[in-house]
């Protein structure tokens, strides 16, 4: 049994669809789980829309939520599908239409209301590719993964009750797996809310179903040859790495490279399932194999972040960065649900690298401010490098200022600022 993961990129409009089915019917009589993104950028679309509903700008909200509906039946209006197919698509429709028509009450938890409306673009997904598949003649099933991957009720980031999700999944598929369609990043609490796994959690959702079942392998199709020892949209030059081995690409996701989700690559080294990252734009190709015992020369890697803040924080009375202070710092992170991406103290300041995310950070200064004098920068770049050496160093630094550096044997992190900001 196979688990082929398909993102956004691939299911984007009706010819991405059609794309997919061709690379699933390659797979004819093989037991096959296909795991499925919203398509292109819904789920930045219903973001929005979420954004609107609780600021209470519900025109706003009815209006964006008609533009995704429009978006998806001007795909599907491409493949003159029988209503009778398209039913559960309409019902979504629906369903999130009447629920935008009422504003949300001061109750209303953000992240409750997210996770209620987000998840429509991968159920919306998923009908429809179900409906194409069945409309060109393959016997598939739609899974409903709300009821198969267990989390807890943390809300847009669900953990993952690894137990509970295993028996789910091997009851729903029994003896014959056949081709089961279901969708990336979501899954549902005990109590039969509906959670999501973190932005990007799709790749995850594969790695669970494989985790769960044993699989054989999972692929993971991109709008790349594999993964590339840099992301093509910020570097030149790019190679192909064709082997990786389970660490190497944990650290690299970890580090920032989006190709892969960091949570995926766990499950599968725990199994010894491979994972292979190949293009659906050219199935035939290799790829990439994660997986591989060792690889003998590795290739540098780039992983480039931008839009990162860094927060240095000084204790006001005169004690030094100790334990006490470092669980205060980390618990207040935490409770903000801002990532930490570098960090490094001195006796009497600590400094943290995070993403600039305009929806948690002016709380989550608020908070700090309330224990630290608090400095910030932000604009800033922050260049990690896997098996680094002097040149590549020299390399990214062209042009750009350097502010902190962390090494280690293999890796090296940069926050660097352009240096055109430096003098202006
Ligand atoms: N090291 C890397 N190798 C290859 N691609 C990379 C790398 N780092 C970043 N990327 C970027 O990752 C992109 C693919 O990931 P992306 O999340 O956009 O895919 P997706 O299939 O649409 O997935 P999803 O909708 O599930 O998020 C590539 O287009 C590329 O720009
Ligand atoms: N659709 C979700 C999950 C995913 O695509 O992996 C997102 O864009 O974050």
């Amino acid at each position: 049994m196979k688990v082929y993961k398909f993102g956004g990129a691939s299911v984007r409009d009706a010819a991405g669809i059609r794309n997919v089915g061709t690379i699933i019917q390659r797979e004819t009589g093989n037991d096959l789980i296909v795991v499925v993104s919203a398509m292109g950028k819904t789920t930045n679309a219903l973001e929005d829309i979420v954004v609107s509903y609780m600021a209470g700008r519900i025109d706003e909200a009815q209006l964006r939520w008609q533009n995704v509906v429009i978006t998806h039946e001007l795909i599907v209006a491409e493949f003159e599908l029988p209503d009778t197919l398209l039913a559960p698509v309409r019902a979504i429709f629906s369903s999130i239409a009447s629920k935008l028509a009422t504003a949300p009450t001061t109750l209303t938890s953000y992240d409750a209301v997210y996770d209620e409306i987000v998840p429509m673009g991968e159920l919306i997904s998923t009908h429809i590719l179900t409906a194409y598949l069945t409309h060109i003649g393959l016997p598939v099933r739609w899974a409903d993964a709300r009821q198969l991957v267990r989390t807890d009720d943390t809300f847009r980031e669900g953990k993952v009750d690894w137990e509970t999700t295993k028996s789910q999944i091997q009851a729903f598929v029994g003896d014959r797996i056949g081709l089961l369609v279901t969708q990336g990043f979501i899954g549902g609490t005990a109590n039969g809310e509906t959670t999501t796994l973190g932005r990007e959690g799709s790749d995850y959702s594969a790695a669970i179903f494989g985790y769960s079942l044993g699989a054989e392998s999972i692929t993971i199709w991109k709008d790349v040859p594999g993964v590339l020892n840099a992301d093509p949209r910020y570097f030149d030059e790019t190679v192909l790495l064709p082997e990786l081995t389970y660490q190497d690409a944990t650290e690299l996701a970890y580090y920032g490279a989006t190709v892969i989700h960091p949570k995926t690559i766990k499950p599968l080294q725990n199994k010894g399932i491979p994972l292979y990252v190949k293009s659906f734009l050219k199935p035939d190709q290799p790829g990439t194999l994660v997986g591989a015992p060792t690889v003998t020369k590795p290739t540098p890697s780039f992983i480039f972040k931008v839009n990162q803040l860094l927060i240095s924080l000084h204790p006001t009375d005169f004690s030094f960065i100790a334990e006490d202070n470092l669980s205060l710092i980390f618990g207040l992170f935490a409770t903000a649900g801002v990532k930490i991406n570098l960090m490094q103290n001195t006796a009497l300041s600590f400094s943290v690298v995070v993403d600039s995310k305009p929806d948690r950070i002016p709380d989550l200064l608020e908070q700090l401010r309330g224990h630290f004098r608090v400095a910030y920068n932000e604009a800033l770049e922050l260049i990690t490098i896997r098996h680094y050496d002097q040149s590549t160093i020299d390399r990214v630094l062209v042009g750009k200022k350097l502010l902190l550096e962390q090494k280690s044997r293999s890796t090296v992190q940069l926050v660097v600022r352009e240096e055109a900001q430096c003098t202006a």
